[in-house]
């Protein structure tokens, strides 16, 4: 009998992105193939106007791409969506003005018809650990940017899902902060299982949270190489490992154009 691998959590196949504006096509993603295997923490870094918002976005099915395809656990990316198969937590943190904090928590585990004390009590845990427990009822606009992104992580982590979708959820955070939450979100990871297609700008973000960092060209954006990356562990010491730095070096050179090298998760040069 043969045994077929787990399909992967995330396949992008042969997609292409154009976008049509008064000033002409923009060409923002070109050729891009990617597989991601169930478990994995794949950033996604490159120049800015690379695409990788984009290609986050057509993962979501938020947006359609010109050509190619998107599989999500198996099924279309449309599928997925419709089946809340991903939370998601993007710049603009999309929380809904007329509810409070943690009721905007809350809307994925209503969505799916999870009892009210159930996800008050599952809300009131998340806010404690993004460190916004005081400010559960007030409203969106109450708050910093920084913590209205904290909010959209802690919606996203509602409900465990099998894949998450950030796009740079640290970014407007202080250091501490974001460190800490990077160290939660890691611990998430390791008791949940979850996947995640994380976007960021910092390197040193992307090879402490990664099982493997996609470089992306200039646009229209096109994997450059998959830098694999093997530490010992993810702890504060990790920071200060000499393997760290080792893979530090390997995206700072495939970000300068350096030769592609292309291993297992399936990225390639067109
Ligand atoms: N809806 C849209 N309509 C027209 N152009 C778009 C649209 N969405 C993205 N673009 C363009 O596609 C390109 C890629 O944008 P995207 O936001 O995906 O890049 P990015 O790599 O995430 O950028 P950054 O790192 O600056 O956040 C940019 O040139 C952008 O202007």
């Amino acid at each position: 009998m043969t045994t077929h691998p787990p399909a992967p959590a995330v396949r992008v196949a042969g997609l292409h992105q154009r976008f049509g504006t008064a000033h002409g096509d923009v060409h923002a993603l070109s050729g891009i193939d990617l597989d991601i295997a169930p478990g994995a923490f794949v950033s996604l870094i490159g120049p800015s106007g690379c695409g990788k918002s984009t290609l986050l976005r057509c993962i979501a099915d938020l947006v359609q791409p010109t050509a190619g395809s998107v599989e999500v656990g198996g099924r279309s990316a449309h599928e997925a969506r419709l089946a809340h198969h991903y939370g998601i937590a993007f710049q603009q943190a999309g929380l809904l003005e007329w509810r409070t904090v943690q009721r905007n928590v809350e809307l994925p585990l209503e969505l799916h018809g999870v009892g009210r004390r159930e996800r008050a009590e599952r809300a009131r845990q998340l806010l404690g650990l993004v460190g916004l427990s005081d400010v559960a009822r007030m409203r969106p606009s109450e708050l910093s940017g920084g913590m209205q992104q904290r909010v959209a992580i802690a919606r996203s982590l509602a409900e465990e899902p099998p894949l998450l979708l950030m796009d740079e959820p640290f970014g407007a955070l202080d250091e501490m902060t974001r460190e800490r939450l990077q160290a939660e979100l890691l611990a998430i990871r390791a008791r949940t299982g979850t996947t995640v297609v994380f976007v960021t700008h910092s390197i040193s973000e992307a090879v402490f949270l990664s099982t493997q960092v996609v470089v992306m060209s200039a646009r229209p954006g096109r994997v450059v190489r998959v830098v694999d990356v093997d530490l010992p562990d993810r702890a504060e010491a990790t920071r200060e490992d000499p393997a760290f730095f080792a893979a530090i070096t390997d995206v700072r050179e495939a970000l300068r154009g350096g030769t592609a090298r292309t291993p297992a998760l399936g990225g390639e040069d067109r």
